[in-house]
């Protein structure tokens, strides 16, 4: 039996340049990894079957699971014949922009490189597991990075500032290909990238405060208003930036100040159903 950790991630920026001819979006996005995970357990067998045990009742436990896809692919792409028991142990609200299922499927296929003994690299793993979804490239790597192309271009980049993270999921349900489908591309007001990454060099937390933004934001928002009203609330009770992830609908605050964070989390708690506060855990790098 082996563990692997499988971290949920925030969208510090995400910027789209155009939409590209085969239907997927041109991104610029800097994610970093923050301490609310998923369990994932995986224990090889020799049947040859891939299953998958969970207790949450929206993650299905067939093939649609992404970490089903990623143990399918290192079968077929390896030509393994083992089989694997793969327990999911959810912390990460689904649906929720945090890459939840793309994390397991990145913490399956780092677990099975070991458990099957197949010494895959590093980088061979991350372009692999594109095949899955834009998203695991970035949690195969973990840490800090700028993610191109539709975001499976991964370039590492330096710890965030000390912070805590306030996660506050509202309860509805966000499909990425409708609000990615809903974006207009003529009226965006583009976040700077250059200005996070600058940020993130110097390690000065007022200029990445100053950096977040998210074009996806207003889309998801003209949606469902209730994101406006807890982008409100979270600034209201003191966050220092406020943001949606991904395509949402969680938003996450950043809070440097330890002091503020039960007020917060409380304040929060009040009308959100999901509240989690949480450390930014951008330093360490999954796989060196
Ligand atoms: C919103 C983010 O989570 C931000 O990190 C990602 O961009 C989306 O990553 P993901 O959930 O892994 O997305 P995928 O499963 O690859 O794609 C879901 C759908 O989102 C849209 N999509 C996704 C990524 C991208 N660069 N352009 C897109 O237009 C496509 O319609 C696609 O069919
Ligand atoms: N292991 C998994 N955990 C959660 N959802 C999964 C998993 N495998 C497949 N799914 C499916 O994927 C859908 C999206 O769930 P997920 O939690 O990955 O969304 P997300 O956090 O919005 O992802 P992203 O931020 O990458 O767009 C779910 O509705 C579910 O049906």
């Amino acid at each position: 039996m082996l563990y692997e950790k499988a971290p949920a991630k925030i969208n510090l920026t995400l910027d789209v340049l155009h939409k590209r001819e085969d239907g997927f979006h041109e991104v610029e996005m800097i994610m970093t990894t923050v301490d609310l995970a998923d369990r994932v357990w995986l224990r090889s067998t020799n049947d040859g079957l891939i299953t998958i045990k969970t207790s949450e009742r929206f993650v299905p436990s067939d093939r649609k699971n992404f970490a089903y896809q990623a143990a399918e692919l290192l079968q077929r792409k390896y030509g393994i014949k083992k089989g694997v028991e793969i327990t999911l142990e959810k912390s990460i609200p689904v649906a929720a922009g945090l890459a939840g299922g793309s994390s397991d499927a990145a913490a399956t296929l780092r677990g099975l490189n070991r458990l099957w003994n197949l010494r895959i690299e590093a980088d061979e793993l991350a372009s692999l597991s594109a095949q899955i979804g834009s998203d695991v490239a970035f949690c195969v790597h973990g840490g800090t990075a700028l993610a191109t192309g539709r975001g499976e271009i991964i370039e590492r980049l330096p710890i965030p500032p000390n912070c805590w993270v306030i996660l506050a999921k509202p309860a509805i349900s966000v499909s990425t290909a409708d609000i990615y489908g809903k974006l207009n591309l003529a009226t965006i007001q583009h976040p700077s990238t250059a200005g996070m990454i600058d940020a993130l060099e110097e390690s000065n937390y007022e200029a990445m405060c100053k950096a977040v933004g998210n074009v996806l934001e207003p889309v998801t928002m003209e949606l469902y208003p209730q994101v406006i009203t807890l982008k409100e609330q979270m600034v209201k009770f003191g966050a220092d930036a406020v943001l949606m992830s991904g395509s949402g609908p969680t938003v996450f605050g950043l809070v440097q100040h330890e002091s503020r964070v039960p007020r917060i989390y409380n304040g929060l708690k009040g009308f959100c159903p999901e509240v989690y506060a949480v450390r930014m855990m951008g330093g360490r790098h999954i796989l060196d």
